[in-house]
């Protein structure tokens, strides 16, 4: 991590709404994968994105093959997945919605179906640990891959929404935004609103992409990742901004993501600031926190400092994100109350 956040943000109770699994491994599991395998010649430098370092949006996502390359049999992605939900608690993320794209069996020996099992079992292997903090699924379905596997990952999610004991609530859309067709995967998407599985897409994440983010916002979704080119300042319109605002559909802001994949000039100029002054539920999350080398404390900092919020600002905006989680009502009770109870000691 390049900094360690201030005492204030890392007891703040918080909400993860966006990370990636693969995105998230910290430098500590890089290490435990690469002495496991010596051979594949991998250093750190090719798996994280340093303080004050940059990258393309395109470098970021060979970042990504780097790290699927490490982690590629059953036993990695147990230990990834109880690794990172380990370190979300630490940093108290009391929920935490975690994302993954099966990837095909010929890249990791496991089905598409063993593979979400996997990735169940570590959550459930952390339950039983009884770490402080609640861990549901997103099936990610990676755009590069077009349609028919788009349909293939709802049906097998549509499977665990009935199977998992709550544990899976949704479906995610993301892989590089300037490869592949939104609107190819209507007919996918549609399928998995209309059985019940809760979606989050990756919005207008680069330029260019008003016709797609206004198809993909018709559905509408139930939250938005990104969202960085929808309000037309940077090229977008204000018909995708009303869009958004009248079906009140939640924004996963991730400061740090965007500055280093270069889609943000600054932190200053993040959109944050735009949903921000509209009142506009947002999210802040980290998006991949090991290759962005950051955690949620610092993103909740990082956010205060650029735009001048006071601490207890910061603490309705944690507070907030437990009305955009997936989990029904109930979790949300559940977390209200634990805000409640945790106050006196964060503000102590
Ligand atoms: C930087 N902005 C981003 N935009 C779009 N998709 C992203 C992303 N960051 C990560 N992913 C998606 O998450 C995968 C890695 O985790 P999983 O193997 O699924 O756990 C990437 O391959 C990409 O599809
Ligand atoms: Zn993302």
């Amino acid at each position: 991590m390049d900094n360690e956040a201030d005492v204030f943000y890392r007891q703040l109770p918080k909400v993860e709404l966006h990370a990636h699994l693969n995105g998230s491994v910290s430098s500590q599991t890089i290490e435990k994968l690469i002495k496991r395998k010596p051979h594949l010649n991998i250093e750190h430098s090719m798996t994280a994105i340093g303080k004050g370092q940059r990258r393309t949006l395109d470098e970021c996502f060979q970042v990504f093959k780097v790290i699927h390359q490490l982690v590629d049999t059953e036993e990695d992605i147990l230990m990834v997945t109880t690794d990172v939900i380990r370190e979300f608690a630490a940093d108290s993320v009391k929920y935490l919605e975690l994302r993954s794209t099966p990837r095909e069996e010929k890249h990791t020996g496991l089905t598409k179906k063993g593979y979400i099992e996997t990735v169940i079992r570590a959550i459930q292997l952390c339950k039983n640990e009884g770490l402080d903090i609640d861990v549901r699924f997103l099936v990610a379905i990676d755009r590069r891959n077009g349609a028919e596997v788009a349909m293939e990952t709802v049906a097998l999610a549509e499977q665990f929404l009935l199977s998992s004991d709550g544990l899976v609530v949704g479906l995610d859309l993301s892989g590089d935004p300037t490869v592949g067709d939104g609107k190819s995967l209507l007919p996918a998407l549609e399928r998995a609103k209309n059985c019940g599985l809760k979606l989050s897409l990756h919005l207008s994440e680069v330029p260019s992409q008003l016709e797609e983010s206004d198809l993909l916002l018709n559905l509408p979704p139930d939250r938005i990742g990104h969202g960085t080119f929808l309000h037309p300042e940077v090229g977008g319109s204000q018909n995708l901004v009303n869009k958004v605002l009248k079906n009140n559909i939640p924004l996963e802001l991730c400061l740090t993501s965007n500055v280093k994949g270069q889609t943000v000039p600054c932190y200053s100029q993040h959109h944050f600031n735009y949903w921000y002054q509209l009142g506009h539920p947002s999210v802040i999350c980290t998006d991949d926190k090991g290759v962005f080398s950051t955690d949620l404390s610092q993103e909740y900092q990082l956010t205060a400092s650029t735009f001048g919020l006071s601490h207890e600002t910061v603490w309705k905006l944690s507070q907030q994100a437990i009305d955009c989680i997936f989990a029904p009502q109930t979790v949300k009770q559940q977390l209200k109350q634990k805000w409640i109870e945790l106050q006196p000691q964060v503000f102590q």
